[in-house]
C-alpha cells in the first residue's frame, strides 16, 4: 500500500465522512458474509429435502442482503465522491490562498505552467487518492481480517490458509513500492513539463510566429509529448504488472483455500454447505484488496502530484508581514527613499541593484533611465515589496517597508506597466479590479481622463463588452490607456509609469502626456522610461548602470555635465535621425 503521511493528514480533516465511507464499505462486506451463510443454509435445506416454504427464509435473506449491499455500496460511492470533492476544494482554496500570499515573488521565479498543472490537474488527481484509495486501505485491513476470523471459526485450517494467502498481497507490496513510486513521479514530472510547454506556446504564440520559430518550438513540444507518452507507458507497464501479479496471488489463494476446504470436507471436518460458505467467503476476502488495486490505478497520479502540491503549500513568501505593522498614510503624496539598497534575485549572486540611494520628494517625479538590465524594473519590484533588499532599506514617508504590511505598501502604489494584463471578463470588470466599489460614472470619468472612453463606447456592448483572453480585442495602445484608467481608479498616492506611453501613436501620446501630467502633479511618481519625451518633464533623472546609480539630478543640469545622461540623449538622438 502506498500511503503518504501528509495526504492522510488531509483525510483526517474530514474524519466523519471518511469514517462513513469505511463503515459503509465494511457494511457491504458484512452483507457479503451474511449472504455466504444464507446461501449455504438454503443449500443445506435443499440437500436435506426440507419443504419448499422452509427454503423461503434463507432465499429471502439472500435477496435482502443483496439489496442492502447494493444500497450500501452506492452510499459508499456517493460519500467517497462527496468527501473527495470537499477535500479537493479545500486543498485548492489553500493553494490559491498561498499563491496569492506568495505573490509575484513566486510567479517571477517559477514556471507558470508547472504551477498551473499542480493547482489544476494535481489537485484533481488527489481526489481519487484521498476519496477512494485511502479509505479503501482501511477497508482492506479490516474486511479481510473479519472474514479470516469467521473462516477460522468455521474451520481453523481453512482460516489459516486463507489468512496466509491474503497476507501475501500486502507483504509483497514493498517489493513494488519503489518501482510504482518512481514511475508515478516520472509520469507526473513529464506531464508538468508538457503542460508548462503548452502554456508557454499559447501565451507566446505571437512571439513564436513573428520570430518564425513555430516549427522549432513544435519539435520541442513533440519531444515533450513523446517523453510524456513514454512515461505514461512506463507507469502503466509497472502498474498493470503489479496488478497482474496481485490478481494471480488472489486467484491462486482462492483456489488453494477451496482445495484445502475440499480436503477438510473429505476428512469429515466440514459439511458440503460449509464448503460453499468457504468458497464464497474466500473470494469475498480478496475483494477489498482487488478494489484497492483498482483505486490505485485511479489514484497514483495524486500520489505523484502530492510532492508539487505540498512544496507549494510549504513555500514561504519572499517578504514577511511584521507582527505589528506601522500604518502608511494614503492621503497625501509621500516621500519615497531608497537608502543604500542592494538586492540580488533568489539564486543569483550578481546584484540587480547595488547600493542604490534615491529620493523622490512628495509629489515630485523621478525618471529612471538606463540600459536594458540596468535594474529599473527591479527598483519597482522592491518598491512594491515583492522582494526585500538584502541590504539597505526603502522608506515611504520615513517608514521602512519591512515594518509595514505588504498589502498596505501595494495599496500606496498604482502601476502602469509595459505589459498590461487584461483578465477574461467585461471592460467594466477589468476597470473595477482597481476599485471594486466604483460606480459607472467613476469608471467613465477615469476612462475619459485616460483618453479611452470613446474606444470603449464604440465596442459592441460598450463597458459590458467581454474582452478576449489577454485583451485580444484591444490594441496595445488601448490596453495601456485602460491600464492608466485603472491607475486613476486606484487613486494611490504613488504612481509608477513603466514606459506607460510606449504603445501609443503620436497623437494619443500627446493627449496621454496631458492626462499623465494631470495625475502625476498630485502624486509622487517614478517613471521608468527609455524615451526622452517621457523624461524631460521629470524633476529628477537617475541613470542606472549595472544596478548602480551613476548619475542623479535635474535633467537639464545632468545634460550640461556631459556624462552618462548626455550620452544616452545623444544615442537616442542619433537613433531618431
Ligand atoms: N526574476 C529574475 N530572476 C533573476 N534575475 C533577474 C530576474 N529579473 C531580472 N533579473 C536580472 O536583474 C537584472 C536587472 O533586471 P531589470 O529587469 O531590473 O532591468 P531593467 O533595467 O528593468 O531592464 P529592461 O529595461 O530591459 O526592462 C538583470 O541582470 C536581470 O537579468
Amino acid at each position: 500500500m502506498l500511503v503518504r503521511r501528509r495526504l492522510v493528514g488531509l483525510v483526517r480533516e474530514t474524519p466523519v465522512p471518511v469514517l462513513c465511507t469505511v463503515l459503509l464499505a465494511l457494511g457491504g462486506t458484512a452483507c457479503a458474509v451474511g449472504q455466504g451463510f444464507a446461501i449455504a443454509e438454503a443449500l443445506r435445506r435443499a440437500f436435506t429435502g426440507r419443504p419448499l416454504d422452509e427454503l423461503l427464509v434463507p432465499v429471502a435473506a439472500v435477496a435482502a442482503l443483496v439489496a442492502t449491499r447494493t444500497a450500501l455500496l452506492w452510499a459508499r460511492d456517493m460519500t467517497a465522491t462527496w468527501t473527495a470533492h470537499a477535500i479537493k476544494e479545500r486543498l485548492r482554496d489553500r493553494l490559491v490562498d498561498r499563491l496569492l500570499k506568495l505573490g509575484p515573488g513566486h510567479t517571477l521565479t517559477h514556471p507558470a505552467g508547472r504551477t498551473q498543472a499542480t493547482v489544476g490537474d494535481g489537485v484533481e488527481a488527489i481526489q481519487a487518492y484521498v476519496g477512494f484509495y485511502l479509505p479503501q486501505v482501511a477497508v482492506s485491513l479490516a474486511g479481510p481480517l473479519a472474514i479470516v476470523a469467521t473462516l477460522t471459526w468455521l474451520d481453523p485450517v481453512v482460516g489459516v490458509t486463507v489468512g496466509a494467502c491474503v497476507l501475501l498481497v500486502p507483504l509483497s507490496r514493498p517489493l513494488w513500492r519503489r518501482l510504482l513510486g518512481d514511475r508515478a513521479s516520472a509520469h507526473w514530472d513529464a506531464y508538468e513539463r508538457f503542460a508548462a510547454r503548452i502554456l508557454d506556446a499559447l501565451t507566446g504564440m505571437t512571439t513564436l510566429k513573428t520570430l518564425g520559430a513555430g516549427e522549432r518550438y513544435g519539435v520541442r513540444l513533440r519531444t515533450d509529448a513523446e517523453r510524456l507518452y513514454r512515461a505514461t507507458m512506463g507507469n502503466l507497464a509497472a502498474s498493470t504488472g503489479v496488478y497482474c501479479v496481485t490478481a494471480f496471488v488472489m486467484t491462486a489463494g482462492t483456489a488453494l483455500s477451496v482445495a484445502v476446504a475440499a480436503l477438510r470436507l473429505a476428512g469429515g471436518h466440514l459439511d458440503a454447505a460449509a464448503l460453499f460458505t468457504v468458497l464464497f467467503l474466500a473470494a469475498e476476502c480478496f475483494r477489498p484488496l482487488q478494489e484497492l488495486q483498482n483505486y490505485w490505478h485511479e489514484g497514483f497520479y495524486g500520489l505523484a502530484a502530492a510532492g508539487g502540491i505540498f512544496s507549494l503549500l510549504d513555500a514561504e513568501p519572499q517578504v514577511r508581514a511584521p507582527e505589528r505593522a506601522i500604518p502608511l498614510d494614503p492621503a497625501g503624496p509621500p516621500e519615497v527613499r531608497f537608502e543604500n539598497v542592494t538586492f540580488a534575485y533568489p539564486g543569483s549572486r550578481v546584484p540587480a541593484l547595488d547600493r542604490v540611494d534615491l529620493r523622490i520628494a512628495p509629489g515630485a517625479t523621478l525618471a529612471v533611465v538606463g540600459r536594458s538590465g540596468a535594474g529599473k524594473s527591479t527598483l519597482v519590484s522592491l518598491l512594491l515589496r515583492f522582494f526585500d533588499p538584502q541590504e539597505g532599506r526603502i522608506l515611504i514617508d520615513g517608514v521602512d517597508l519591512r515594518r509595514a504590511a505588504p498589502d498596505d505598501v501595494r495599496a500606496m502604489t498604482a502601476v502602469v506597466s509595459q505589459d498590461v494584463h487584461l483578465f477574461y471578463g467585461t471592460v467594466a470588470d477589468n476597470l473595477r479590479i482597481a476599485a471594486p466599489e466604483a460606480t459607472r460614472e467613476r469608471l467613465e470619468d477615469a476612462a475619459r481622463r485616460a483618453r479611452v472612453h470613446e474606444v470603449i463606447a464604440a465596442l459592441p456592448d460598450g463597458y459590458e463588452t467581454v474582452i478576449g483572453e489577454r485583451g485580444a480585442t484591444l490594441s496595445g495602445g488601448e490596453r495601456q490607456r485602460l491600464a492608466i484608467a485603472r491607475a486613476l481608479l486606484k487613486n494611490a498616492p504613488i504612481l509608477v509609469l513603466d514606459e506607460a506611453t510606449s504603445s501609443v501613436d503620436g497623437q494619443t501620446e500627446k493627449a496621454l502626456q496631458e492626462a499623465l501630467a494631470e495625475i502625476t502633479a498630485e502624486r509622487t511618481t517614478l517613471v521608468i522610461a527609455h524615451r526622452l519625451s517621457t523624461v524631460l518633464t521629470a524633476d529628477h533623472v537617475a541613470v542606472l548602470d549595472g544596478g548602480r546609480v551613476v548619475e542623479h539630478g535635474p535633467p537639464a543640469e545632468l545634460f550640461a555635465t556631459g556624462g552618462a545622461w548626455a550620452e544616452l540623449v545623444a544615442v537616442q538622438a542619433g537613433a531618431a535621425r
